[in-house]
């Protein structure tokens, strides 16, 4: 019996020892025993399921006892740790969530990176692509054109540039002396000469010239030269961006009492006479969006403003042309006319018209009249060559007085090429270049001799300059001189010429030289700019072949007032002897009548042939 109960016993305290410890700390404390329920249990396993699941099973099984209310804190604790309750869904523990999904974050961070790089380079690939087939397609189109690499380093240059042009609500500066530059864009012509645009206007008072280049090598390099005046229009800039800026704050200064002039300087088909005279469609000008229609409109819109009507101004306008030495009334078919100078140096241009306007419609027609009229030569760069300057003033008076209160003049001057052109053009075209250049140069002094004032005026260097003599003296004087460039690389050594030029009257304005040094200023200056176009005896050949001109011009006037007088003479001739014919005649005024017709007639013809006897003179070289 005794052995029967140690057995029972026994077998009763293996049994609970095992899941008392099991009990005690779900096998933390002592794990061998865990191991050794698994080892022991798995031979068992009734399912076939594997160790871990077989754990899980026993876990289960486990936990399947719900504790008494009596049962220990721990215990109880036990019961309610996440292993204890049955496996229902694999929904991760929280932190193995998070760490799992900033690995995913992690990933998505770094893909995105990735995806960003391979869309960097498909973008720079697409670019470079873009690039190359604009080469390849202006290799293609360019063939024939040696210039389309120099187009393409043109384009890298302005790649690389911030474009800040001038636009129409920037400020206006309020100078004595405005030097400006306009750029046309490629007309049709250079289009088709598939010449490049040289010129980059990057900002409103700066641009750059792309000179073409060749190094001994023949590598293709560009010379960028930068220039900076007062305002500089680009392509994209009307008329009326320009006369804002140019001429526009001229336009009080002749109601304050002063002399205003705007000059358009610049080779010949720059757009001088667009921006002077008006916009071309085909043949037709539009005069109201030229300088000329535009100071009119401004003019008349001060003379009607409250301050300016009780002042009663009358404006009248002239019109004239100078061609060499010679002097033509636009408004008057024409008729030569006599710059005379008195003896306190008042020049007068005897004879000019002038005719008094009252209203913009006036003004315009006498523009249209006198454009009609301008002098056009031939020469290499326009078939319609504009080789005289030509003069259009608005003059202020008081009613009832001869004094000038106010004058704008506004002058469209000759093309200022004569470089070139001067190697390969006729006679006739080489003479008027020269004294082109010679009245620019002229110019040029007077202004800047305006500039400083006080300063020795050279106003008789040229016709134009005595003409103009009283726009250049007093305080209240200002000028504005407009240089027009044209953009393609033919005409790249021209734009160098006028940007230089206009470089040149804005130079001095702003130093403070001494008297002395001004003077030896002046001088070093007309030398440097008559360097590269006149030496010595060039200018002695060139006066003379001026005074030939000049003659030339005034025997073939004296010419056409010959024939026009044997056509009045004949008609009057005719109606005389008519007369005589009937009866009871006046013998007496028809005796006075022929005799003072022979006598006019005589006169014509004497002063015809003392001009022709002077012309032979000069071209046999005796005077
Ligand atoms: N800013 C511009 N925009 C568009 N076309 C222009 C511009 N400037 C000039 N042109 C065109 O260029 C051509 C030549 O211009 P324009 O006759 O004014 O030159 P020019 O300098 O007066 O020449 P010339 O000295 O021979 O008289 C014209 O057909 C004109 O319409």
């Amino acid at each position: 019996m005794f052995v029967v109960i140690l057995t029972f016993c026994c077998i009763c305290c293996f049994y609970f020892r095992r899941k008392f410890f099991l009990f005690l700390n779900g096998g933390k404390m002592f794990p061998y025993l865990i191991e050794e329920t698994k080892r022991s249990s798995k031979p068992s396993s009734p399912t076939g399921k594997s160790n871990e699941e077989h754990t899980k099973t026993t876990s289960s099984y486990v936990s399947s006892r719900p504790p008494n209310d009596n049962s220990s804190p721990r215990l109880q604790a036990l019961y309610a740790s996440p292993l204890s309750s049955p496996p229902k869904s694999p929904t991760p523990k929280k932190g193995i969530r998070s760490r799992r999904d900033s690995i995913y974050d992690y990933k998505s961070e770094a893909a995105k990176k990735v995806e960003q790089i391979a869309k960097n380079r498909d973008e720079r690939r697409q670019r470079q692509a873009d690039e190359k087939a604009i080469k390849d397609q202006l290799m293609h189109l360019e063939q024939n054109n040696p210039y389309w690499e120099f187009a393409q380093m043109i384009n890298e240059f302005r790649n690389g540039l911030e474009f800040k042009p001038l636009r129409e609500h920037d400020a206006v500066i309020e100078n004595q002396i405005t030097v400006c530059v306009r750029k046309r864009p490629l007309n049709e012509k250079e289009d088709r000469r598939k010449e490049v645009d040289v010129i980059t206007v990057n900002t409103r008072n700066q641009l750059i010239v792309h000179e073409p280049k060749h190094k001994v090598d023949l590598t293709k390099y560009l010379e960028n030269q930068h220039f900076r005046f007062d305002y500089v229009f680009d392509e994209t800039c009307t008329n009326d961006i320009v006369y804002k800026f140019t001429a526009r704050p001229l336009v009080k200064t002749i109601f304050e009492g002063g002399m205003a002039t705007c000059f358009a300087y610049g080779q010949t088909g720059s757009g001088k006479t667009h921006t002077m005279g008006g916009e071309f469609k085909g043949r037709q000008q539009n005069f109201k969006n030229g300088i000329y229609g535009l100071v009119a409109m401004d003019v008349f819109k001060y003379l009607n403003c409250p301050k300016q009507s009780k002042m009663n101004y009358i404006v009248s306008a002239s019109f004239f042309e100078i061609y060499g030495k010679l002097v033509f009334d636009l408004l008057a078919k024409k008729q030569r006319l006599r710059v005379l100078e008195d003896g306190k140096q008042q020049v007068q241009v005897v004879g000019l018209t002038e005719k008094i306007v009252t209203k913009v419609e006036d003004v315009l027609e006498l523009i249209q009249k006198g454009s009609l009229e301008r002098t056009s030569g031939q020469t290499s760069a326009n078939s319609n060559s504009s080789r005289s300057h030509a003069v259009f003033q608005i003059i202020l008076r008081k009613a009832g007085s001869r004094n000038v209160e106010g004058k704008f003049s506004l002058i469209d001057l000759a093309g200022n090429e004569r470089g070139a052109d001067n190697n390969k053009s006729n006679r006739q075209t080489r003479i008027e270049g020269a004294d082109i250049n010679k009245s620019l140069l002229a110019l040029k002094e007077c202004i800047r001799a305006l500039g400083r004032r006080g300063a020795h005026l050279p106003f008789r260097g040229s016709k134009l300059t005595q003409v103009l003599r009283d726009s250049f003296i007093g305080e209240k004087s200002r000028t504005c001189m407009i240089a027009l460039i044209s953009p393609g690389n033919y005409s790249v050594d021209h734009s160098l010429n006028t940007l230089r030029y206009a470089d040149r009257v804005k130079e001095l304005i702003a130093t403070d030289l001494p008297a002395d040094d001004i003077v030896d200023e002046v001088m070093i200056n007309e030398e440097d700019s008559m360097e590269d176009v006149i030496d010595e005896e060039m200018l002695k050949d060139e006066e003379r072949m001026l005074n030939i001109s000049s003659m030339e011009w005034e025997v073939l006037e004296s010419n056409r007032h010959v024939i026009e007088s044997c056509v009045y003479f004949h008609r009057v001739a005719c109606d005389l002897y008519k007369a005589s014919q009937k009866n009871g005649f006046d013998k007496n005024s028809y005796a006075t009548n022929w005799k003072n017709l022979l006598g006019e007639m005589i006169d014509i013809q004497k002063e015809a042939l003392l001009k022709a006897n002077e012309f032979c003179n000069i071209l046999d070289g005796r005077t």
